[in-house]
């Protein structure tokens, strides 16, 4: 098997977790705005989560161990998780109190209020009509198109809806240049684009999740387990003078809706390279895996989180891209630390085991 993933395609796994909390004109108002500090409540639960991690490791240590040994190392390791703990929970409360600023500076006062701007309510969603019939029906093969193993596309928006998205999204950045508020960038890789959970359309996200993704996923993914129950909303951009492409990756996801919707661009497409478990994530793509899809305004591609793909770079323009990241917790737990279970769906797994069959390829 050749090579064929070159140093600079090493596989990335994305993260969305980069939440910090900036200087803006809101922050005078901080003793307003502060969340409430630590209460009794609080500080009991702090010392049961440190009393269940000291049952785990005191559990897990060897009998071999003297009681000097033992305490040594539970000190040990108690302090580095006091200090994660203390870092995790400092940005989250960062987090919380970003999003508190954006709540009730943008949301809350702005002319866009969610209540008032059809935007911000799932029913008011463009969505084909066709797509939401094939669902109600459970007749997805009249609009979903397998355009390689495992990767689908449908329309999902039409033109003048992501229009008005996209002139959501500019009027939020907008709002947060003229008021010293950072906008967050929408994963680990991604520098441009934004977080659309963050200002407001978290509900219509889940809606889209439960009500679109979820039954499309459950009748072309049936290995992954059912509900969908979290995700990660948010639209990329690139254009000639921001980011012009993005590395060989795979989601933190289980399924990945992305949608495309505008402007006026060339190149941009996305190639895939063959889905992968966590184990076999750096391992070559076979030259049946390679495939580009080319984007299409208002039409969805649907992928499992672990199908690798890039995109590639944008010759001219700007593309902007509505993209879900949806988790199964159930399916999550069934995988963590289960290697029998890749056999499902990792197609490293599944081509060993074929070579294993037939004996005639030698496989490491
Ligand atoms: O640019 C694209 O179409 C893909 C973006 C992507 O893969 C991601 O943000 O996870
Ligand atoms: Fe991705």
């Amino acid at each position: 098997m050749d090579n064929k993933i070159q140093e600079e395609e090493k596989v990335k796994i994305i993260d969305n977790k980069k939440y910090h909390q900036q200087e803006s004109k809101f922050n005078e108002h901080d003793h307003e705005n502060s969340l409430s500090s630590s209460s009794a409540e609080e500080e009991e639960n702090e010392n049961s989560a440190e009393q269940q991690f000291i049952n785990y490791i005191t559990s897990h240590l060897s009998d071999h161990l003297t009681v000097e040994e033992r305490s040594d190392y539970l000190q040990k390791v108690l302090s580095q998780w006091r200090k994660h703990r203390k870092h995790t929970q400092e940005e989250q409360q960062m987090y919380k109190k970003y999003i508190k600023t954006i709540k009730e500076n943008y949301l809350g006062t702005n002319s866009l209020l969610p209540s008032v701007h059809p935007l911000y309510q799932f029913q008011n969603w463009k969505l084909n009509p066709k797509l939401i019939q094939a669902i109600n029906e459970n007749n997805f093969d009249s609009v979903l198109v397998q355009v390689h193993p495992g990767i689908y596309t449908f329309e999902c928006f039409d033109e003048e809806f992501c229009q008005q998205l996209i002139a959501e999204i500019n009027h939020f950045e907008k709002w947060c240049l003229e008021n010293g508020i950072r906008v967050q960038r929408p994963n680990s890789m991604n520098n441009y684009g934004a977080i659309l959970d963050n200002f407001g359309f978290e509900p219509c996200l889940q809606d889209l999740m439960t009500h679109i993704v979820e039954p499309l996923a459950k009748h072309v993914y049936s290995y992954i387990t059912p509900p969908l129950d979290s995700h990660h909303g948010f639209v990329v951009e690139y254009s000639m003078n921001k980011d012009k492409k993005l590395d060989f990756h795979v989601d933190n996801a289980d399924v990945t809706l992305n949608v495309c919707l505008g402007q006026e661009f060339t190149g941009g497409q996305l190639y895939f390279g063959g889905v992968r478990c966590q184990e076999h994530v750096q391992t070559p793509s076979l030259p049946n895996e390679d495939f580009y899809f080319d984007h299409k305004i208002g039409y969805g591609v649907l992928h499992v989180g672990k199908h690798r793909h890039r995109a590639c770079e944008i010759t001219s323009g700007t593309r902007l891209n509505l993209i879900l990241w949806c988790l199964s917790s159930k399916f999550q737990a069934e995988n963590c630390g289960n290697h029998k279970m890749c056999y499902k769906w990792c197609a490293y797994h599944q081509i060993n085991e074929c070579f294993h069959k037939n004996s005639h390829v030698k496989h490491d």
